[in-house]
């Protein structure tokens, strides 16, 4: 059995003319936390859209749970479990219609929708918070929601893209032990984010810019391999970097 949730080789998407990813190489081990950074625009929702079988890549090639992105999107799909930069909660529904809505399609049977529903209130602290329109609740609330409802047909593989976006660092902190946890009991995670206090925490680091993964690593490597104090110095340098060579080349032609 392999030890990596995700791999990809040379996994390409282009639209027209533009180069969202290019040639990505990576590899997700199972169990681990995978902080997928970069700035605005360099690919990563892209990326993470081919990963979820949302979207077919252009060139290459990868598996996710040992199946097949250019072929088997449906199979991924059931087995992981994703939540969007704007995760989609009905505000009209409460808090348990939410759940019993997505156990609905992934299609859980009464008892197991029953024992998941308890066990991820319980998870997310929502208990008492069941009957609450989901439109009332705070972003960190609607979060943890959504994560939940992302985690009722209990996938090995979990795929955030910024999950805490625009969310205070109370609730940004509470929802990264909830990740951590999860972590523990074995599920892998891939998540992007802006905040380099939560990438500080992941196992394993990927920079991205341009479509191109600059980088990869541990936290600790990557603030020795650049000589860096923290992260956030690692992620500005990489930038500067590349930008450098990219006007050193155009400046060439
Ligand atoms: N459907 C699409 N059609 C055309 N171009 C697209 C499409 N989706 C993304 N792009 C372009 O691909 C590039 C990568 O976008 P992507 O959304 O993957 O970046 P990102 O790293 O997730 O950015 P952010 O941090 O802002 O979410 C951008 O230049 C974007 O404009």
């Amino acid at each position: 059995m392999s030890a990596a949730a995700i791999t990809c080789q040379q996994l390409t998407k282009r639209f027209g003319e533009r180069v969202a990813v290019n040639s990505l190489t990576l590899t997700v081990p199972k169990g681990s936390i995978y902080g997928f950074l970069g700035p605005n625009g360099s690919g990563k929702s892209t990326t993470i859209r081919m990963l979820c079988g949302l979207m077919t890549p252009t060139t290459g090639s990868g598996t996710v749970l040992g199946y097949d992105v250019m072929t088997q999107s449906e199979e991924i799909k059931q087995r992981i479990g994703y939540m969007s930069q704007k995760f989609s909660l009905y505000e009209d529904l409460t808090v348990e219609e939410n759940l019993d809505f997505y156990a609905g399609v992934y299609q859980l049977g009464a008892a197991e929708r029953r024992k998941r529903k308890a066990e991820l209130i319980e998870m997310a602290g929502l208990a008492g918070r069941e009957k609450q329109l989901a439109g009332s609740l705070s972003g960190g609330w609607k979060q943890r929601l959504a994560l939940s409802c992302a985690l009722l047909h209990k996938p090995e593989l979990l795929i955030l893209d910024e999950p805490t976006a625009g969310v205070d660092p109370v609730s940004r902190r509470i929802f990264w032990e909830v990740i951590h946890e999860l972590a523990e009991q074995g599920i892998t995670v891939l998540v992007t984010t802006h905040y380099m206090d939560e990438a500080q925490t992941c196992d394993w680091i990927g920079f991205i810019f341009f479509g191109n993964l600059l980088a990869e690593g541990t936290p600790q490597e990557l603030i020795g391999q650049m000589g860096a104090n923290n992260l956030e110095d690692v992620f500005i340098e990489l930038v500067r970097r590349e930008e450098a060579r990219q006007a050193a080349e155009g400046g060439a032609r």
